[in-house]
């Protein structure tokens, strides 16, 4: 299976910023590994034209349910297809946490991006009140059954394992947890080719460690993935693990 890495630039970017895809792009002319970026929704469509010609794919953070109508502020799954997107990121924890999105709401989504043709990311975590209560297993698996709806397969889904507690704090599980989690979801995913990224502080330092483990397709990251450099250094170590 082709490893992924996925850049979440989550509300951080600006057109002079597009410098940074470039330069990714140019320093990964034709990778090894699925390149994917997941610009805010105001950078998508000039991303993709900035994009042409190069290998790097784009992606939305978040997408409505409903196909379209009177939904201010929300972008539907179509509307990214527009703009150049092939994937969408769905059920973050952030947006899980920010905006209540329960499972059953991601679930929703997750069909209304796969009826755009659009592959759905589907975020799962727990956070560290639960790891402590030994309740991690537990947790990921109601996730997984709630956001995943029917049919989810390789071709239309990837699901990222990002602990709450990893996320944006420079702080990851031991390889044992990660390895744990990322093995429960081989075995309980409905299909074994979906792709596992891990997400949370995944850094140029500690990114070959993370990709040598069983069961980790790639990565979704957050922080490191705003500079080519240090995304590019990420994409190295997810090539030759
Ligand atoms: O979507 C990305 C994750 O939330 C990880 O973010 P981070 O790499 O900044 O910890």
């Amino acid at each position: 299976m082709k490893k992924l890495a996925a850049g979440n630039w989550k509300m951080n970017g600006r057109t002079a910023q597009l410098t940074e895809a470039m330069a990714l792009a140019a320093a990964h002319p034709s990778p090894t590994v699925d390149v994917l970026l997941c610009p805010p929704a105001t950078l998508l469509a000039a991303m993709a034209q900035a994009m042409v010609g190069t290998a790097v794919a784009l992606g939305g953070q978040d997408c409505h349910a409903a196909e379209k109508g009177a939904h201010t502020g929300d972008i539907a799954a179509a509307m990214l297809v527009d703009a150049g997107a092939s994937h969408v990121i769905l059920g973050h924890s952030e947006r899980r946490a920010d905006h209540g999105e329960s499972s059953a709401d991601v679930a929703a989504k997750v069909r209304a991006a796969w009826a755009a043709g659009l592959t759905a990311i589907v975020c799962l975590g727990e956070t560290e009140a639960q790891r402590d209560a030994g309740e991690t297993l537990a947790v990921i698996g109601a996730q997984l059954a709630g956001s995943l709806p029917e049919g989810a397969s390789a071709e239309n889904t990837v699901i990222a394992y990002e602990p709450v507690w990893a996320i944006g704090t420079g702080r990851t599980p031991t390889p044992e947890q990660i390895a744990e989690v990322h093995a429960f979801l081989r075995q309980n995913a409905p299909d074994a080719g979906i792709r596992l990224l891990y997400g949370g502080s995944v850094n140029p330092g500690n990114a070959a460690a993370i990709f040598a483990l069983p069961n980790v397709d790639g990565a979704l990251v957050g922080g490191a993935s705003l500079k080519a450099a240090d995304f590019g250094q990420i994409i190295t170590a997810l090539e030759a693990a």
